[in-house]
């Protein structure tokens, strides 16, 4: 039988047995097996060639049970309603495992920034945000980087908002430059969040971080930082890749080099002739291997061949279902994506919490605030998988779900 490819209804699926391992009903499962509200827009968009092209754009918004919805925008040419679906149902997670008081919610449009102007991004940017301003807002939906969006987009993005509400609205958005009311470390606060657990992660297999030979797919936001901060924690990391390809040295790669020649977009490879393939990379013989690009790479086809310990997904869902299957059962421990990654989605609630307040924090406060969610979320899924003697993955949907159900209870929802 063939893999099930598919991200959302693959979620659902852990889902309904997370549910039911907590003894919630059907009912419960119902409610929240897709998201309370999808929006699909059409964004018609001046090029710089004088033609109009329109873009499909989404906001998913899975359940505002415990206070707003929160997640990026994804700009990529596969982009679709089910992944931005499957997406926003993974945020509700990562919010409660983290404990923030915010549902799940997920935007995309279907684009790609790569072939496009400066121009032409900033003009995408503004019009989606025009399209979807009615169900946005500091207190309904918060939008945030994802793949190919950064700090630039967001402040045209918040600048757009702010024209059509009354007031300045830094809380709108998160991710924006510190300049704009950004927060200390958030451009650093994924890989900051997959560096703790990595540390947790390794020490219960007793890897010692120093010398520990890491694999990193993807040198974007997440990749890029995690490879910095592995390699100054003393590992070697000995492999990293983009969409072009990937770089390999068994004694370890320059990683300020290649942060120095990478562009905006997480590409470097190109620039190298001796390069091999994501697929290869993924199999290389390391200790330590962190997916930080895209959906899908570990499959069934090559989960058998992942020689790491350790596989901590930085990226949102980058390990099938039946992949974690044949890694649990090889003894590999899975750090899934609702917790690894959670450290983006954390450092965006202080932002909101200090646009609210509108005082600001160090990067030290900050840092530190990360750190006791980080490490208390690990710890919690860790000891739920051993507790039940279940997968990490099924342990995080368990802690991550919990508070969303709870709370659509006493709403009276169910
Ligand atoms: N930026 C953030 O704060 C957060 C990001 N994530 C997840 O981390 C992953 C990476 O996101 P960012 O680093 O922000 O994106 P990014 O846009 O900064 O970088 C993406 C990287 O992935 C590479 N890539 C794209 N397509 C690829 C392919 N087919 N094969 C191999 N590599 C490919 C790109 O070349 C680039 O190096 C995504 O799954 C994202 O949802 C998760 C939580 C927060
Ligand atoms: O920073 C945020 O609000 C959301 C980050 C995000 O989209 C993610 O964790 O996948």
């Amino acid at each position: 039988m063939a893999e099930n490819l598919n991200l959302f209804t693959s979620t659902q699926e852990v889902i309904h047995e997370a549910l039911n391992k907590l003894g919630y009903d059907e009912a419960m499962y119902e409610l929240l097996k897709e998201p309370l509200r999808m929006l699909t827009v059409r964004i018609p968009v001046k090029m710089d060639d004088g033609t109009t092209k329109v873009f499909t754009g989404y906001r998913a918004q899975h359940n505002d049970a415990v206070g707003p919805t929160k997640g990026g925008v994804r700009f990529h040419p596969m982009v679709s309603e089910e992944e931005v679906k499957a997406l926003s149902m993974w945020m509700t997670l990562k919010c409660g495992i983290v404990d923030l008081p915010y549902g799940g919610g997920k935007g995309g449009v279907i684009c790609d920034p790569r072939e496009m102007s400066m121009g032409e991004i900033e003009r995408l940017s503004r019009g989606y945000v025009r399209a979807i301003s009615q169900v946005v807002g500091p207190t309904k939906d918060i939008p945030a980087p994802d793949v190919f969006t950064n700090a630039q987009i967001m402040a045209w993005m918040m600048d757009e908002y702010s024209r059509m509400d009354e007031f300045n609205s830094p809380g709108f958005i998160t991710g924006k430059p510190i300049v704009l009311g950004g927060s200390q470390g958030r451009d650093r606060a994924t890989a900051e969040g997959v560096t703790i657990v990595i540390e947790e992660a390794a020490k219960k297999r007793n890897i010692d971080i120093k010398g520990a030979r890491v694999v990193i797919q993807g040198f974007g936001n997440a990749g890029s930082f995690l490879a910095k901060f592995m390699s100054d924690l003393g590992a070697k990391v000995i492999g990293i890749s983009d969409a072009h390809g990937a770089l390999h040295d068994p004694n370890g790669l320059d990683i300020d080099y290649l942060l120095d020649r990478r562009d905006s977009f997480g590409t470097v490879t190109t620039l190298f002739e001796n390069t091999i393939s994501n697929k290869e990379l993924l199999e290389l013989d390391c200790d330590i291997l962190v997916p930080a690009a895209i959906e899908n790479q570990i499959t069934a086809d090559n989960a058998h061949q992942i020689k790491a310990n350790i596989v901590v997904e930085a990226a949102n869902g980058p390990t099938t279902a039946e992949a974690t299957k044949i890694l649990t059962e090889r003894g590999i421990l899975l750090v899934p994506d609702v917790l690894a990654s959670a450290g983006g989605v954390t450092v965006s609630y202080f932002e909101w919490v200090q646009n609210n307040m509108g005082y600001y924090w160090t990067e030290e406060e900050v840092r530190e605030k990360l750190y006791s969610k980080m490490i208390a979320a690990f710890e919690n899924v860790y000891t739920t998988a051993q507790n039940r003697n279940i997968n990490m993955r099924l342990a995080a949907y368990m802690v991550g779900v919990r508070r969303t159900a709870e709370a659509s209870r006493f709403r009276g929802w169910v």
